[in-house]
């Protein structure tokens, strides 16, 4: 399982290789537990462990393997982040993507050897979404052929980038670019913020820390103010954009080229949030199998929570959504590193298919992994709201996902502009023309669902009955803003008015997605136990989501009253398939303890004694009686009793 899971045997062997080195390298483990720290102690642990791991990496793993490297990052340095976190998710990308092979040879492998530290600013105090509308301006000045950059006002401040304020010395930087008044739009530039040497900010440059967060707070989010600070021509990244000394401007194929960071990050970062959604389960569930409350035959002693069926609905479906992300994941990424290649040599025919499917997705497994993660803390009880379950802080990171990248309502509005597009195909008879991300826009569908009405159907009726609500939704979204613009609305208006329906039409295109990618996988598996395990985990997920959806499917009586009853019996019935594996199911990730850093999700289950040993270890405990009871409490008692 866990060769499905990571991809092949080899990459789940090589885990398991890491793993057991780095628990035998006590220099990478955590000094104490995470929570005890403040922040300025957590960075201080994160940059220790960090350059150790730049000394040892090689003996470790294979340091060109990204997947390595990204497990290596998981279990050392862990998911609230490090010094150099943003370096190896967007610095090096951008550079990758959009530096031209003269500026890659003088930036990359500094970058790769760590000699220099990098980030990505874009996102400024006043605006993150609307790129167009970033305040931050690039002027070139042709007497000295240097870009000039400057932030005329506060809210021009870039604000947000990961590692910005404390750690990085560089940074690709996204600004109007202005040639002899002309505006170009936002492009990136490669950018030096600190001297080499001392690490203080260079003259013309303001620079911060932004303050705690939610959660992610190793990373030192940042602020960054430009006073007509002068760069030379040649920084602006120019693999797809140029210009020349004389501020000829030679324009990119694709106007969004010089996105492709962000794409970067949209593709990669569903295995990601898979992850910490599979983690924050396996807390949940192993410790559901330890925990015993309650008796369901009162002749019997108590049982494990995870016997009560609540407790399993309120897991099992998200285990189920884990793999199903992770495939996707695995899809995604392998449509992106296509694409890349292909735009690297001018092709860009595919960039708009990929930007659609990565946007919806973000939205759509950010917005699940976040309820999943929040299920699993509340099937943990009491316990579960402790730090020491984890599971608040891989909350935490993980929603920080519905808003980096893009916030998950706008991008999906991006997705619906895609199937609204496609829509319009379908409706003018051209749906020869249509993706095959969305041929399923031009197929005539049955009049009800087929689910439970054939025998031996697999999975097929179910992918019918997911594209028949998304195909309806789709087209009555499209319809509804069309027939508002028949009526004379403004576009932009017309759009606002409908941007609720067409992001409904985004979800159920990207959850039928998700279903058609695990389908997919769960065809391509040979060994028949793994086979069987997890087709039964997507006959739960197709039921549920459906379930989930059902409502769309109603209310045009493709599926009837008694079909949505079948449903929901599969559910239960599935339900009580999987509680047997539901542990393996976890543990088939072969997530460490290192790694989850959970006293309630330890592998060897001893919860209770732990829970004492870590509440033990609590810096309130190092004395009997804290000073703010002798200076405020005690005194107002005393008083209160004269
Ligand atoms: C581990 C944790 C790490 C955390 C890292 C977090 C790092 C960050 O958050 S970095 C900052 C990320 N910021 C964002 O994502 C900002 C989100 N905003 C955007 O991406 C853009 O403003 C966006 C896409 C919403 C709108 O862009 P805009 O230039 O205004 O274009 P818009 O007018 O809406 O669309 C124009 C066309 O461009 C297309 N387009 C937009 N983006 C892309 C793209 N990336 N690729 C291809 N086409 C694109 C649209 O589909 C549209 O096509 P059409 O006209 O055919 O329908
Ligand atoms: C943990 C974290 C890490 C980050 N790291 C980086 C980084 O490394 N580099 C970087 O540059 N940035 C970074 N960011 C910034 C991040 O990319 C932006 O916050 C994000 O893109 C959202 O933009 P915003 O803050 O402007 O939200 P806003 O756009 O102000 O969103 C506020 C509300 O307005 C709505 N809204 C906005 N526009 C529209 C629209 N057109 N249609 C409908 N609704 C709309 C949104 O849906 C939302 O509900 C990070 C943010 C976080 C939280």
């Amino acid at each position: 399982m866990a060769a499905q899971i990571w991809g092949s045997e080899k990459r789940a062997r090589r885990r398991r290789e890491i793993s057991a080195k780095i628990a035998q390298m006590p220099e990478l483990h955590d000094s104490k537990p995470l929570p005890f720290m403040t922040r300025e102690e957590k960075i201080m642990e994160s940059a220790r462990k960090l350059t150790i791991l730049t000394e040892k990496m090689g003996q470790i793993i294979d340091p060109t393997d990204p997947a390595e490297l990204y497990h290596l990052n998981n279990e050392v340095l862990g998911l609230e982040g490090n010094p150099m976190a943003l370096h190896g998710v967007m610095f090096i990308p951008a550079l990758s993507a959009q530096a031209s092979d003269e500026q890659q040879a003088k930036w990359l492998p500094r970058a790769l050897r760590r000699e220099i530290i990098g980030t990505y600013a874009q996102t400024e105090l006043g605006h993150g979404t609307n790129l167009q509308n970033l305040e931050t301006t690039a002027t070139y000045d042709l007497a000295t052929q240097e870009f000039v950059l400057h932030t005329p006002q506060i809210t021009a401040l870039k604000w947000w980038p990961g590692n910005l304020g404390k750690s990085s010395n560089y940074a690709v930087v996204v600004a109007h670019m202005i040639i002899k008044a002309k505006n170009y739009g936002p492009h990136p530039f490669m950018v030096q913020l600190r001297d080499e040497k001392t690490h203080e900010p260079l003259p013309g440059i303001t620079i911060g820390d932004i303050g705690p967060k939610m959660a992610y707070n190793i990373v030192d989010n940042g602020f960054l103010g430009f006073n007509k600070y002068r760069i030379p021509r040649t920084n602006l990244l120019m693999r797809h954009t140029k210009v020349e000394a004389d501020g000829t401007y030679i324009k990119p194929p694709h106007a969004k080229i010089n996105y492709s960071a962000m794409v970067h990050v949209r593709a990669y970062m569903l295995t990601g949030q898979a992850i910490m959604l599979a983690s924050a389960l396996n807390i949940a569930t192993r410790y559901s199998s330890v925990r015993r409350q309650g008796q369901i035959d009162k002749s019997q002693p108590e049982v494990k929570v995870l016997e009560y069926q609540t407790q399993q609905h309120r897991l099992f479906p998200s285990i189920a959504r884990a793999y199903a992300f992770q495939f996707a994941g695995a899809e995604t990424v392998k449509l992106y590193e296509h694409v890349l290649k292909e735009m690297k040599s001018g092709n860009v025919s595919l960039m708009a298919d990929l930007h659609a499917l990565t946007s919806g997705l973000k939205s759509v497994v950010t917005y699940q992994t976040g309820e999943g993660i929040e299920q699993a803390r509340m099937a943990c009880g009491g316990h579960g709201y402790s730090m020491a379950s984890y599971i608040s802080e891989i909350y935490g990171v993980a929603i920080g996902g519905c808003t980096y990248e893009g916030e998950n309502m706008v991008m999906l509005l991006q997705l619906a502009r895609y199937l609204v597009k496609s829509a319009a195909l379908v409706k003018s008879g051209q749906s020869s023309k249509l993706g095959p991300l969305v041929a399923y826009l031009g197929v005539k569908s049955e009049p009800t669902s087929l689910i439970d009405r054939i025998p031996n159907s697999g999975f097929t009726e179910y992918v019918k009955t997911f594209q028949h609500v998304s195909k309806r939704q789709t087209l009555k979204a499209a319809d509804m803003f069309f027939g508002l613009m028949e009526k004379g609305e403004k576009r932009e208006i017309a759009w606002n008015k409908c941007s609720v329906e067409l992001n409904r039409a985004s979800r159920l295109h990207t959850r039928l997605f998700i279903v058609e990618a695990f389908v997919r996988r769960v065809n391509e598996i040979a060994d028949i136990r793994i086979k069987e395990a997890l087709t039964d985990l997507l006959h739960l997920h197709v039921n549920y989501e459906l379930l989930d959806i059902a409502s769309y499917a109603l209310e045009d009586g493709f599926l009837s009253a008694s079909q949505l009853d079948y449903i929901r019996d599969q559910v239960y019935l599935y339900l009580g398939k999987i509680r047997p594996n539901a542990v393996s199911l976890l543990d088939s990730w072969e997530f460490s303890d290192i790694e989850l850093r959970s006293v309630l999700g330890r592998r060897d289950g001893n919860v209770y004694e732990n829970l004492f040993k870590w509440a033990k270890s609590s810096p309130l405990n190092k004395t009997d009686v804290l000073s703010s009871v002798t200076q405020y409490l005690k005194p107002m008692m005393e008083k209160a009793r004269l």
